[in-house]
This record gives C-alpha cells, structure tokens and sequence, in this order.
C-alpha cells in the first residue's frame, strides 16, 4: 500500500505538491491527470523516490520512505519500476541491455555487468517474450538509439514489465506513440498489471485512454490533488474545473 500524508514539495518558490493525501491499494491502476506544469511528475518522482518530501509522510506498505537507510532504500527502489519522460534508457546499448538494466539494482556489480555482456539464454528468452509483448521483437539487438521515439517509449515500458517490481510508475508513457500502438500498449500494461497483481500508476494527457483504462483517477491542479474517484464517476464539470475551463 503506499500512503502519502500531508505531503510537501517545492523548488524554490514554485509548490509542486501541496498539502497531498493520497493512499493506493496494492494492485490498483491509477491515472494522474491534471493540466502542464500541475505536480504529476512531481508525485511520481516522490514515489519513485527520487524526490525526498520537504515535509509530510511517504509510507510504503506502512514503512516510511524518509527513515529508510540507505540499504533498504536500494532494496525498496528494487520494487519500483519508474519509466520518466525522458525514459532514461542508455542510448548506445543494445535493447536487450537496456531491458536487461531493469534488474541491475538487484545484482551485485559484477554479476550485472557480466549479465549485461554475457545473458543467460533464460534471460534472454524473457527479454524477447517481454518485448513481443510490447509490439517490438524484431529490436531485440538493434542500438536503443536507432530506434524512433514510440519504440524507445516501448523500450522503456519493456524494461519496467521485466524489472518484476510490485509498484510500476509511468510518466506519460505514450506520448510518442501513435494512438493505435498507445491504446495496445496501455492494454498490455494494464493487462500485466491485472495478471500480476502490480500497482500501475501512469500519468496521462488523454483524458479518454485515462478513462477507459484506469479504474481511478487522481485529478492534479496546482500541486494539489482536486479529484480523486473512480473514473466513471469524472463528470464534464470535473473536467472544466480541473483544467479551469469554465473561467474564460
Ligand atoms: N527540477 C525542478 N526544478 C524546478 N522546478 C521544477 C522542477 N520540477 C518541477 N518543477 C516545477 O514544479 C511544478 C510541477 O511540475 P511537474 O513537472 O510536476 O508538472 P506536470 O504536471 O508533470 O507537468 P507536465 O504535464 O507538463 O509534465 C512546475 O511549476 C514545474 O515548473
């Protein structure tokens, strides 16, 4: 379960989160929405733990984040898959490698790096199986960097499923795709989510995939959660408030 309380963060003078609530359920998909520039990223980066709270409390199944040390933090980041906008991925590697990088937090040095040069047939297996799922098998041992930006989006995506966390924390993960291949990659990691029991949390800009594939949306303004419920429940007057529609 995480659980945030009375949750802080700003940069400077800018709030990006103000004052957040927010509990999610083990294996629940969410939907953050809100207009640019309304804390979503922030949210995310917090529960990826990139981000450390200014004040207020991030607990995860009802350990709090902040009086981690430094070990477990490494272990509960392991739990985490994190997919940010830019993606992160390592572009003069193989997409095999970058997949493979999803579960570098759990090896120790060497064995990551030779797992990275040298993989095991069953690892490499699952990496294709992975990768088939999200549309792109051919990839396998092309260079991250030569592919397009909705490929590297699939990459990214194929690295979290693979990491086999509990909790999968996605930043606008189809923003480059095109809507055939966006409304077939939030059904797989929907789907995946669903066969696994994960926790998805994806932030999004189209409020109708928002809709159609998140049980629950959490609604951002200002770096203030304005609307949490269940996405059948988002009314038009929601959606005009939330993005300030109805002041001209
Ligand atoms: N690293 C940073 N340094 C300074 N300000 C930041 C930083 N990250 C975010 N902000 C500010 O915090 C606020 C919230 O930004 P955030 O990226 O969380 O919004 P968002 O809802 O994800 O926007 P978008 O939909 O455009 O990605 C904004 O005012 C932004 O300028």
């Amino acid at each position: 379960m995480i659980e945030l309380d009375r949750s802080h963060l700003n940069f400077g003078s800018t709030l990006a989160l103000d004052d957040c609530d927010l509990s999610i359920n083990e294996g629940e998909q969410v939907a953050l929405i809100g207009p640019s520039g309304s804390g979503k990223s922030s949210l995310l980066r917090v529960l990826a733990t990139e981000h450390a709270l200014v004040s207020g409390d991030y607990r995860h199944n009802g350990r709090s984040i902040g009086s981690l040390c430094s070990k477990a933090l490494k272990n509960q980041r392991c739990d985490i898959a994190y997919i940010p906008q830019n993606l992160a991925l390592v572009s003069n590697l193989k997409v095999s490698q970058n997949i493979l990088l999803g579960k570098i937090g759990r090896q120790q040095l060497l064995a990551s790096i030779k797992g990275l040069l040298i993989p095991s047939s069953n690892e490499l297996q699952l990496v294709q199986k992975i990768l088939s799922e999200v549309g792109i098998p051919e990839k396998l041992f092309h260079r991250t960097d030569s592919l397009s930006g909705g490929q590297q989006q699939r990459v990214a995506i194929a690295r979290a499923l693979y990491q086999e966390a509990s909790l999968i924390l996605a930043d606008e993960p189809v923003s480059a795709v095109d809507p055939s291949r966006a409304h077939s990659l939030l059904e797989c990691l929907t789907q995946m989510a669903t066969k696994h029991t994960l926790t998805l949390i994806c932030s999004l800009h189209n409020l109708e995939y928002a809709k159609k594939f998140f049980p629950r949306l959490v609604g951002m303004r200002e770096g203030k959660i304005v609307f949490d419920g269940k996405s059948s429940e988002f009314t038009d007057q929601d959606f005009n408030s939330l993005y300030q529609l109805d002041r001209g």
